[in-house]
């Protein structure tokens, strides 16, 4: 029997981040894909070059229709774009009893694109994050979302703190663009685990936020703890930027190598 995720996401033309990316993360964990897309974005290794919202009702019928045929294990969400899709996604899962959100609080591209527009914060705040069981923002997002400046460790756990008050179950937040290691800290409301590994230096780095969270949806889908889906989605992710490549003339995309990550035994 297959374990099943769908993810709520825009699209990526170039397959580094995006819908594409959290497919393919799937399928390489052994999960099922399914996809709403919420927006499209013309896009590629050196940047965004346009985008287009999908109305709210294609955005609720495209849920629908999966939630009414399949069981969905798993939700991952990523960029949203306006509030009147998040009010639309939120309430959708809420009607279907959606279990296993993981909510990638997508901001910002890393070419510097705005994926969600600054007046929707509030919106991702108040409406989605207390129905998500995993909320996984970078230092940018998490400082955005808490109303102070997340550089370091200190800041990260502050920030964790503040974010579950907001009503979401475990935060991770990333540390992927903190100088050092890569070391990401998951918080349940009682204690910090941190989850680190050595960075990779590497310019190819296109869509790494999108392949974590759904790596990490991937293993809940599956029947994982939080804390090994995490810990899977980090050796996942580590793996992909370790194998990122060269396409196009910007910043490559994470690689999702199917027989590597069969040799290691991942999956
Ligand atoms: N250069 C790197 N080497 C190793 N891990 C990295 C590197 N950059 C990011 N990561 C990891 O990739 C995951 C995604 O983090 P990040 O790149 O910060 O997300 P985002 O794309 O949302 O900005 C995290 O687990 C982070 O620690
Ligand atoms: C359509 C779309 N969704 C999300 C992102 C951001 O993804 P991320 O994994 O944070 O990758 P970078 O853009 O930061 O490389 C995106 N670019 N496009």
């Amino acid at each position: 029997m297959w374990n099943t995720a769908l993810t709520i996401a825009g699209s990526d033309s170039s397959g580094g981040a995006g819908i594409q990316a959290d497919l393919k993360s799937f399928a390489a964990l052994g999960v099922f894909g399914m996809s709403a897309i919420t927006a499209i974005t013309a896009q590629n290794t050196c940047g965004v070059t346009g985008i287009r919202e999908l109305d709210t009702e294609i955005i609720n019928d495209q849920i629908d229709a999966v939630f009414s045929d399949i069981r969905v294990d798993a939700v991952k969400i990523g960029m949203l774009s306006n509030s009147e899709i998040i009010k639309t996604v939120t309430a959708a899962l809420v009607r279907h009893k959606a279990r296993n959100i993981v909510l990638d609080t997508v901001m910002v591209a890393k070419s510097g694109s705005q994926l969600l527009k600054k007046d929707a914060i509030a919106a991702l705040k108040k409406h989605l994050i207390p129905q998500a069981l995993v909320v996984t923002p970078n230092l940018y997002e998490a400082s955005e979302l808490v109303g102070f400046e997340v550089n370091n460790q200190a800041d990260m756990k502050k920030a964790a703190a503040v974010i579950k008050e907001m009503g979401a179950q475990y935060i991770v937040v990333k540390g992927g663009h903190l100088p050092g290691s890569a070391c990401d800290l998951l918080y349940d409301g009682n204690k910090f685990s941190s989850f680190a590994n050595e960075r990779i230096d590497s310019v190819h780095t296109h869509g790494t936020g999108c392949t974590f969270s759904s790596a990490i949806a991937a293993g809940l889908a599956k029947g994982l703890s939080v804390e090994a889906a995490v810990a899977e989605a980090k050796r996942y992710i580590t793996m992909a930027i370790t194998h990122g490549f060269a396409l196009g003339k910007g910043i490559g995309p994470t690689h999702h190598f199917y027989e590597l990550y069969h040799r290691a035994g991942l999956y």
